[in-house]
């Protein structure tokens, strides 16, 4: 773990959007879904690790009656990088078929994660997957036709993290979302993340 890299790091790093900017997103983000969801009795799938922490300051604003389940899916497995395969650690324990799903996750990147777990929804059967994410990164390396259904705030293409979305495993309860200052690998870049010396 990078404890001393990770607190120079937020020192330093910009600050995107702040707690209340966050929190202005997540009441936008709530009524927007209310507005689609509320008598569909959807399944609300946070995307583990990073989208349990929009999830759960997301559920309490929603007034309507719904499930909650999880996934894991990981595809940077604490570095700056996507790797090329989606790695299942959890399916959902909840099936799925014929029901309206919810999925939410802390960043839109280039979208492999959330095109991955949206195929395997349909594949199961789901009569309809929708996507909810905190950020959604600005950049042209999209998934093709990717986009989110439900998008809180936008980010630069810089490395992020806050508000569940980690540096290399760290810094997830960071407050707002900061931008990492120093130049890092584009999350494009297929480069092996470096990881740190302790
Ligand atoms: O749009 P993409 O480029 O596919 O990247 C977005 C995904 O990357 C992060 O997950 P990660 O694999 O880092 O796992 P984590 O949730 O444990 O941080 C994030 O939580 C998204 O799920
Ligand atoms: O910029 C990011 N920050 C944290 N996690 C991520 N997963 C994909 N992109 C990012």
């Amino acid at each position: 773990m990078a404890w001393d890299e990770a607190e120079r790091i937020l020192s330093e790093a910009d600050l995107i959007h702040d707690g209340q900017a966050v929190d202005r997103a997540l009441d936008d983000l709530a009524s927007q879904i209310t507005e689609r969801l509320e008598h569909t009795r959807p399944l609300i799938l946070g995307v583990m690790i990073g989208g349990m922490v929009p999830a759960g300051m997301l559920l309490p604003r929603l007034g309507f009656p719904l499930q909650l389940d999880y996934v894991h899916a990981t595809r940077y497995r604490g570095g700056l990088s996507g790797q090329n395969d989606l790695q299942w650690r959890a399916e959902p324990g909840t099936p799925v078929r014929d029901r309206v799903v919810l999925v939410v996750d802390d960043i839109l990147d280039e979208g492999h994660t959330l095109a991955g777990i949206v195929e395997a929804l349909q594949a199961q059967g789901a009569a309809e997957v929708l996507t909810a994410v905190l950020v959604n990164k600005l950049h042209q390396r999209k998934h093709p036709g990717l986009r989110a259904d439900f998008v809180g705030l936008e980010v630069p293409d810089r490395y992020v993290f806050g508000v569940g979305m980690d540096y290399k495993g760290l810094c997830r309860n960071a407050p707002g979302i900061f931008a990492v200052r120093e130049p890092a690998p584009a999350t494009g870049d297929r480069a092996e993340a470096k990881e740190p010396t302790q």
